[in-house]
């Protein structure tokens, strides 16, 4: 599905990224974890399209990955994807329509009610929480059900309760088909995973201790 092809981007001299090569199948869960300043975000970034990588291609289904199959893809980046001036109804709204989501009314109170924001959907998100935002933003990348999750810190600035919930979230996504990267920097695996990765001078190298998860495990679509 998404396969990124001896892939390297500088910013200055010095390469962050170094002939990375992966590919996410559906349904595999991929976690990175690794130092900081190791080239996590760049990389996640260069996956989504929203970064172009100095050599090397992003493909998508085997070509190179168009602004247009972008559509495919749910992201959470550090900084949430939401607009403060908007409320969690209308920021999942909006991207139900760009999304071309139909009904939207339905689709948009069920990602609020399982997100646990349905007491605050007409509040603007400027006055929300930190963790009420990062839900927003997790219900927000799997609204669409895309085909490839990219999620850098999804859990961060969750409760318990909300980590519970974006953990099932992404692992039902998994289990329906969907390929997941995940960027973490907590120990402990937040979900089962098929490959977990990390950067060492902008290789990316398969972690240490890597136990890929039985079939029996794994449902596909
Ligand atoms: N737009 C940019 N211009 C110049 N350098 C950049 C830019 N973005 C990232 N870098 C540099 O690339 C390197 C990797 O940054 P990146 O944010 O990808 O790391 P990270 O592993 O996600 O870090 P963290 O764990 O702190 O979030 C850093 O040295 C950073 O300074």
């Amino acid at each position: 599905m998404l396969q990124l092809d001896e892939v390297s981007k500088s910013f200055d001299v010095w390469p962050v990224l170094d002939r990375v090569s992966v590919r996410l199948e559906p349904g595999q869960i991929h976690i990175l974890r690794a130092p900081n300043g190791s080239g996590k975000t760049t990389l996640l970034k260069v996956m989504a399209g929203l970064l172009r990588p100095t050599s090397g291609r992003v493909l998508w289904r085997g070509r190179p990955l168009t602004a247009r199959d972008r559509r495919h893809l749910g992201v959470v980046l550090e900084q949430p994807l939401v607009y403060p001036d908007l409320t969690g109804w209308e920021n999942l709204a909006l991207f139900a329509a760009l999304y071309g989501i139909r009904p939207v009314r339905p689709r948009v109170l069920r990602a609020l009610e399982e997100a646990g924001l349905a007491a605050a959907r007409d509040v603007r998100v400027r006055a929300y929480s930190k963790g009420m935002r990062q839900r927003l933003a997790v219900a927000r990348a799997l609204l669409h059900r895309p085909c490839v999750l990219l999620l850098d810190e999804p859990f961060d600035g969750l409760d318990a309760d909300g980590q519970a919930w974006a953990a099932r979230a992404v692992a039902a996504a998994a289990a329906d088909g969907s390929s997941v990267w995940l960027v973490t920097h907590h120990a402990d695996d937040p979900l089962p995973a098929d490959a977990r990765w990390t950067l060492h001078r902008g290789r990316l190298l398969p972690a240490a201790a890597v136990t890929p998860r039985s079939p029996q495990e794994r449902r596909t679509r």
